[in-house]
């Protein structure tokens, strides 16, 4: 049986790390270009998605803070209406979308992107539609840089603004993500004047594992800046291994071998700090319940 045959579907939206994240420079349009590896993990954010013969996109519960036309599960569901119109010269298919958000906001773990992600591969064959992964990268970043790497559903390299996508297999490690008591704007680090973009460009992907645990995040000098309190995450959880900011924060991260390495560190943890323990995947869950070939 097909999706398109279906009228609900439940998954996940997993978060990301960014294993290590240059910036090489800066566009015309103002965004910066980057390098870096994104990680995906095997705990995010539980979606369903029932379809209405009614076109209406209907969210729930809100989510706290995010007026629904800003939320970027239903800006992805309106681009992909719009496509149906266009493609099938026929009144849209609706759906009803819950949201079960564990994802910290703010935190550079890519939850937004990741449900917008989610949203387009899922209504894409819900609705029948069978745009190609291509055409639904190129959707995805109209609605973020962080979107693709959902998209496409596998751990990657990334350049450009962080839509060029290499998919890559790493060893799937656990990871003690902490969240500071903070939430930080992409933008506000972007547009930071002392903000570091002229990190030389590797000329092709490191020969990954070895060499990106070396490899730093060019936003963390101006994030611990900014906040304190990311900056004492970091020196706590630097005592157990090599701790790094994700993104432009405010989470925090480090690799461990095994699960129980990764408890131990995550039992100790200050009050202070909120978070999660995750494993890193190679292909994300929805993509592998959905038969989507990584290319
Ligand atoms: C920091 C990362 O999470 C690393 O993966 C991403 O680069 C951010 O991706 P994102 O949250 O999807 O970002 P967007 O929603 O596209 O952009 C938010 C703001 O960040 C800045 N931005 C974002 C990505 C990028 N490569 N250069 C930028 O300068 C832009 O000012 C933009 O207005
Ligand atoms: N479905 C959504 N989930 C989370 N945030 C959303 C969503 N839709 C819109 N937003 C807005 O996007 C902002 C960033 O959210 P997100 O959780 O993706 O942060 P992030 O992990 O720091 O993102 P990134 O790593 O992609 O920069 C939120 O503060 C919120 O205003």
């Amino acid at each position: 049986m097909t999706l398109s045959s279906q009228q609900s579907f439940e998954t996940i939206a997993p978060a990301k790390l960014n294993l290590f994240l240059h910036i090489n420079g800066q566009r015309d349009d103002g965004y910066h270009e980057l390098q870096t590896v994104f990680q995906l993990l095997d705990y995010g954010d539980r979606m369903s998605f029932t379809v209405t013969d009614n076109p209406k996109i209907t969210l729930t519960p809100d989510l706290p803070g995010v007026p629904s036309e800003d939320n970027l599960i239903i800006k992805a569901a309106k681009l992909l209406q719009e496509r149906f119109s266009q493609e099938k010269r026929l009144p849209p298919k609706g759906a009803h979308i819950t949201l079960d958000k564990i994802l910290p906001m703010g935190g550079g773990v890519g939850g937004g992107s990741s449900n917008a992600a989610t949203t387009l591969l899922v209504l894409n064959q819900l609705w029948g539609l069978h745009l190609s992964t291509d055409e639904l990268r190129a959707i995805g970043v109209k609605l973020g840089a962080d979107v693709p790497v959902f998209v496409l559903g596998h751990t990657a390299w990334a350049e450009g603004i962080g839509e060029q996508l290499t998919p890559i297999e790493l060893p799937e490690y656990w990871f003690v993500v902490l969240k500071p008591q903070c939430e930080i704007n992409t933008k506000k680090i972007f547009s930071n004047k002392v903000l570091t973009r002229d990190t030389q460009k590797m000329r092709i992907a490191p020969a990954l594992e070895g060499d990106v645990a070396e490899l730093g995040n060019d936003c963390e000098p101006v994030v611990k800046h900014l906040y304190p309190e990311v900056e004492q995450a970091l020196s706590w959880l630097g005592q157990f291994g090599r701790a790094k900011l994700t993104g432009t924060g405010s989470c925090i991260f480090a690799k461990f071998s095994s699960k129980e390495d990764a408890n131990t560190v995550w039992s100790q943890r200050p009050d202070s700090l909120s978070g999660f323990i995750a494993k890193g995947i190679n292909k994300s869950p929805t993509c592998s319940s959905l038969n989507i070939m990584v290319t």
